[in-house]
């Protein structure tokens, strides 16, 4: 048997795999399964029997191994906590966007230091959890400065970014000349930072109207664009991110036939097989939040049905989901929202990075693939203390995380 080694990479073979999940275009499972990784991309992957040698060996001794968690949604530039505002809704107050004001009182006041500690803590525990790519938005600032402040901590921490001024209007401010800050000089003081913008397309956030000039502006910005929408009810969010060819339009809690049509249209021109053609808009489902809001689940179950890819995430934030983990999402998806063990992980992983636009890219292009495993994608693994997938949803609320590999390096 061959070895596998290029000059000045180590290369790790991890072996006895029970089922190795790649969620790559071919939607591979192998069982009695090894993969190598060099640096961090992957080298090989196949049957135990014929595993090349390598410079480290890693015995699975049966458990699966997924890919990372892929989490394309959360926001983590936050301080302070919403326990009372919780204990209320779990008494019968329905969620409204007023809470995030709280959150930007608390976050403005923190120090540089201290608001860096709480967002690399809040990593560490999704790292710890299986998540290896992680966006995050900005939108507890609120003004120039805080979303400034926002951007560049959150850019030093996370993978990707996303502009999120256009969280709420602050208390006192007009919504029109907020709304043109949002567009002007707030976003030229973020743009360094960031790669993405969004906006809260909802009752008591921002109109449609608005929406539309918060997205134009970032599209003339070179933002990838994205909209939180249909959260509270049908609305415009899904055919505002339609019409803008958003890489995701994130919650989606209440959507007319109309909404999954247009949502499955923006998929046409796209071969799932090949991964090649013009990306449509991704729907993201949030169930940690569907339930911490006492909304209707997301229905992922009749977007996959239309033809629609769908994102899982957790949306960590501290008004309606304070969560990082993946694996709750994953359980959720499979016991309530009807997804197999094998869409809800897809939709976990190749479907965050979808969202993200990082699913494909290999040894030629300048970033590698996350969210699959296949050869030249980058080695982010997730090792279960299980022999399969399954164990996800068939025992709910176990921490399952046995290792992580984040770009090849062990994290966990
Ligand atoms: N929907 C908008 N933003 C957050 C919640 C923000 C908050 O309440 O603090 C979300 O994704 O659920
Ligand atoms: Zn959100």
């Amino acid at each position: 048997m061959s070895g596998i080694s290029s000059p000045g990479q180590n290369s790790t073979l991890i072996t006895n795999i029970g089922e190795l999940m790649t969620q790559d275009l071919e939607h591979r499972v192998l069982k009695d399964a090894a993969i190598v990784f060099e640096g961090e991309r992957i080298a090989w992957i196949g049957s135990i029997n014929d595993a090349p040698v390598a410079d480290t060996k890693i015995d699975a001794e049966g458990r699966a191994v997924l890919p990372g968690w892929v989490d394309s949604h959360s926001h983590l530039v936050f301080a302070g906590d919403r326990t009372a505002e919780f204990e209320a809704r779990m008494a019968g107050q329905s969620y409204s966007a007023g809470g995030i004001a709280v959150t930007t009182g608390a976050t403005r006041s923190v120090s540089d230091d201290e608001l860096t500690r709480l967002v690399r803590d809040r990593v560490t525990e999704a790292v710890s959890q299986g998540t290896t790519y992680l966006e995050s938005k900005t939108g507890y600032g609120l003004d120039v400065e805080n979303e400034a402040r926002s951007a560049r901590i959150a850019a030093a921490l996370v993978d990707e970014v996303t502009y999120l001024g256009a969280h709420l209007v602050p208390a006192g401010s007009d919504p029109e000349e907020y709304t043109d800050l949002v567009c002007g000089e707030m976003l030229d003081a973020v743009l360094p930072h960031v790669r993405w913008a969004d906006v809260f397309c909802e009752r008591g956030a921002f109109t449609e109207e608005q929406s539309r000039r918060v997205l134009t502006a970032a599209r003339d910005a070179g933002l990838g664009l994205r909209v939180h929408g249909n959260q509270l009810g049908e609305g415009p969010g899904v055919a505002l991110a339609v019409e803008f060819a958003a890489a995701s339009v994130d919650h989606v809690n209440y959507l007319s036939e109309k909404d999954i049509d247009a949502l499955a249209g923006t998929w046409a021109g796209w071969d799932p097989a090949t991964g090649s053609g013009v990306r449509g808009t991704v729907a993201t489902c949030l169930p940690a939040c569907d339930l911490s809001t006492r909304q209707p689940l997301a229905p992922g179950r009749e977007l996959i049905d239309a033809g629609v890819q769908i994102a899982l995430a957790a949306n960590c934030n501290p008004g309606t989901s304070y969560t990082s983990s993946i694996a709750f999402c994953v359980t959720t998806a499979v016991l309530q929202m009807h997804l197999s063990v094998h869409e809800a992980v897809r939709a976990a992983t190749f479907g965050g990075a979808l969202a993200l636009g990082r699913e494909s890219g290999n040894d030629v292009d300048g970033e590698r693939a996350v969210g699959s495993l296949a050869i030249g994608h980058r080695a982010d693994l997730h090792m279960l203390k299980a022999p399969s997938a399954t164990h996800l949803a068939y025992r709910p609320g176990i921490p399952l995380t046995h290792s992580v590999w984040r770009a090849g390096v062990r994290a966990v």
